[in-house]
């Protein structure tokens, strides 16, 4: 049996062969990325990295992988991505490393979308993990009593110090403990009906490559994208 750690590597070395040089890159944030941006580094491909988080940026800089800022290309070629969960519609929870914003911004501004999980991310339906909603600190407590009246069981993420995390963007993230989303399709047009809602972890219709690393590799492939 490989460890899970070695599954997430696993799924990075299959999608570093979907870069090619010269190519504008969208890079996720989480450790199954950590693990492409090192065969990155390692094979010296040369690419312009779009990154989705500060900590990303900071990684591509210490390996010396060039980044450009997403309004200065004129294209994002690929972005290779993780994901907290996926189903076997080929839909996804992220923002379990609160880059769930950036995320989704470089995702839905990208030719094509690549996620590399382990396969114990693989479940039926979604909601084992915590959907991670992004919401303005302003009026939070407000957000988190209408969560909860709802049924939808929300915790304001901490930090070590039980301060709230403040992502990227200067945000709070109140995760939806749901174990399972029967329409996330419904819960997602609820989210963003919500004032303060900046973005949720719902990455529907998103992904047109899984590569889920295991004993055995897999990799889906969606046939057809819905067009917004
Ligand atoms: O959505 C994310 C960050 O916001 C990550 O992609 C997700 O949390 C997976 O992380 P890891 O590769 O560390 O398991």
């Amino acid at each position: 049996m490989i460890t899970q750690d070695e599954k997430k590597k696993r799924a990075a070395e299959v999608a570093v062969n979907y870069i090619k040089d010269g190519m504008v890159v969208g890079l996720g944030t989480g450790s199954t990325v950590m693990y492409l941006l090192e065969a990155i580094a390692r094979q010296g491909l040369k690419i312009s990295g779009v990154t989705t988080s500060k900590k990303t940026s900071k990684i591509c800089a210490s390996l010396g992988i060039k980044v450009n800022d997403i309004d200065n290309v004129d294209h994002i070629d690929v972005t290779i991505d993780g994901a907290d969960e996926v189903d076997v519609y080929m839909n996804g929870i992220k923002g379990g490393g609160a880059a769930l914003l950036m995320e989704k911004i470089v995702a839905k501004n990208s030719k094509r979308n690549i996620w590399i999980v382990d396969d114990t991310k693989v479940h039926d339906i979604l909601g084992t993990f915590p959907l991670p909603v992004e919401v303005v600190p302003y009026g939070s407590g407000r957000l988190l009593k209408k969560f909860n009246d709802k049924g939808l069981k929300p915790i304001l993420r901490m930090d070590k110090n039980k301060l709230p995390i403040v992502t990227d963007g200067g945000h709070y993230i109140i995760d939806l403990h749901l174990n399972a989303i029967d329409n996330p399709q419904n819960l997602a047009e609820y989210l963003e009906r919500q004032v303060g809602v900046v973005e949720h972890g719902l990455f529907l219709d998103v992904a047109d490559v899984i590569i889920i690393g295991g004993d055995k590799n897999i990799i889906k492939e969606r046939k057809n994208r819905m067009t917004e």
